[in-house]
């Protein structure tokens, strides 16, 4: 039951016996490792084999057709793998764990959260929680010798998407317990039982099922009482903010005799249970890629002074010209985007995307025709270090996403947020959200390197890219004139 690839021309290294290549996750120290070997030597081909037990999965990394089923092909690949699907689960009930037209619609309800208008809105808060981010820096370098820049980031981040999206204040940054930022660090941190109930979940869901395991861990079910509390005094109070929170009550609330289509589809989606299911995926999610993004930026620019010392030029110029720091110059600032850009591009948090096959496709120049349920995945942490695609993959360069060389950059060969109707759904409020911190912070203070902390190092535990034991710095704060 191995031959499904060779029958088909594909190439694919020799599996195991029935487990195929699954061991391939747990040889290398780090899960999007797994790729690594394969890539070598098939990436030229653009597309190979491996075997999940018997089950064949498809691996794409030629750019064109990576384009083909994200985007152009992508009624065919509309869904992810099942993941925490189980009767009244909040993990199942996650828009990132939902599948065909269920997705669809609650995509469309939620995709109106990061229009330009609310960004222009939530950019105060973002501003405010930045501040509070920089004061607390500049306070602990005071005392400390470096500090830890993950957990300083990932407390600024709790607050702020807490502050955006429900209106909420957990104070993080400035409580000794952070309860709530602990609480989503829990759920992605790794301890060797909470990897093999991971993978369980992941792979041989209905496994996980039978051992009668749940789906929600303890966290999820913190974040539950918080948001049923907001909710319950947003509704006492009656107030609105126009915010993510309102945006998904008011479409509950949406009178079901009404005629458009759409409306009723909507009500049929969202329940109290799906509401409830997409608040809490906004608290973890909006906590920590992005908190490990800024916690990289800052380690990579401390270590590359002179490109450091540039950006600081451009946002102090950005500042002077326009009084302060405004969401217009934030998101014109050349290089403080290319500064971002080129943190994903060497450290993307989600290192690897996939896809279901959810109905019969060819694949272009190939014998192959996937059926709805093959999985396809897609290598982003190999492509984006492929020296095919990038000169001196492994070295910092912004340089490479300025205006006039991003246009030699190929295009699906650098995709931090996903691609396609299906990528992140907050990506302009991420980039957004990184890119006022690091401005703030590099105003405020110089960025430098910790004798013993000169190397990223990652978690070996975890399937999202994030330092390991936090991300230690130095913070020196410049003098203002
Ligand atoms: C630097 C920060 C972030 C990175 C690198 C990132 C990356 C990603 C990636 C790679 C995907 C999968 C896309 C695909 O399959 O094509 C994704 C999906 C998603 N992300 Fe993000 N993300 C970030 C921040 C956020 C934040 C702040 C939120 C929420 C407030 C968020 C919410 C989501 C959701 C809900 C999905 C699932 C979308 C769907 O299935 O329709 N992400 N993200």
């Amino acid at each position: 039951r191995h031959n499904y690839w060779a029958n088909r021309g594909i190439p694919s290294t020799p599996a195991l016996p029935v487990i195929g290549h699954a061991h391939q996750l747990f040889l290398n120290k780090y899960p999007w490792e797994m790729f690594e070997r394969d890539y070598k030597l098939h990436s030229r081909i653009g597309l190979y084999g491996r075997y999940e037990m018997f089950s064949p999965v498809l691996v794409v990394t030629d750019p064109d057709l990576l384009k083909q089923i994200l985007v152009k092909d992508f009624d065919n690949f509309t869904d992810r793998r099942p993941f925490g699907s189980q009767p009244g689960s909040i993990m199942g009930s996650m828009l990132s764990n939902m599948s065909g037209e269920e997705w669809k619609t609650l995509r469309s309800i939620m995709t109106p959260t990061f229009s330009s208008g609310k960004m222009k809105r939530m950019f105060d808060y973002v501003c405010t929680n930045a501040d509070s981010l920089v004061a607390s820096c500049l306070k602990d370098a005071q005392n400390n010798l470096f500090l830890d820049m993950k957990d300083k980031c990932g407390r600024f981040t709790m607050d702020t998407i807490a502050s955006c999206a429900f209106g909420i204040e957990p104070k993080s940054i400035t409580n000794e317990k952070p309860v709530f930022a602990q609480k989503a660090d829990n759920f992605f941190s790794m301890t060797p039982y909470k990897l093999v109930r991971f993978v369980l979940m992941f792979m041989f869901p209905k496994l996980f099922n039978a051992l009668g395991l749940k789906a929600d861990t303890a966290d999820v079910d913190f974040f539950r009482d918080v948001v049923e509390k907001t909710i319950k005094s947003r509704q006492q109070n009656n107030r609105q903010r126009g915010d993510f929170l309102d945006l998904m009550l008011n479409a509950r609330e949406t009178n079901d005799d009404d005629e458009n289509l759409s409306t009723k589809s909507a009500n049929h989606v969202l329940t109290n249970h799906t509401v409830l299911a997409q608040c809490i995926m906004f608290l973890i999610a909006g906590y920590d890629t992005t908190a490990s993004t800024l916690a990289f930026a800052s380690h990579l620019l401390a270590k590359n002074v002179k490109e450091q010392q540039q950006l600081r030029e451009e946002i102090q110029e950005l500042v002077k010209k326009e009084g302060e720091l405004t969401y217009h110059g934030v998101m014109e600032a050349k290089l403080l985007d290319a500064c971002i850009n080129e943190t994903l591009r060497l450290y993307c948090p989600a290192a690897t995307g996939e896809r279901i096959c959810t109905r019969p496709y060819k694949v272009p120049g190939t014998e192959v025709t996937l059926m709805p349920g093959d999985l396809v995945q897609f290598p982003i942490w190999s492509i984006h270090r492929d020296p095919k695609y990038w000169t001196d993959p492994e070295t910092f360069k912004p340089q490479r996403f300025l205006p006039d060389n991003k246009t030699n950059i190929t295009p699906f060969t650098f995709m931090p947020f996903g691609m396609g109707p299906r990528n992140c759904i907050a990506m302009r409020f991420a980039q957004m959200e990184a890119k006022v911190a690091l401005a703030k912070l590099l105003l405020s203070a110089e960025l430098q390197v910790v004798p013993r902390y000169e190397d990223i190092i990652l978690d070996s535990n975890s399937f999202l890219l994030r330092p390991k034991d936090g991300q230690k710095i130095r913070v020196i704060p410049i003098k203002q004139e």
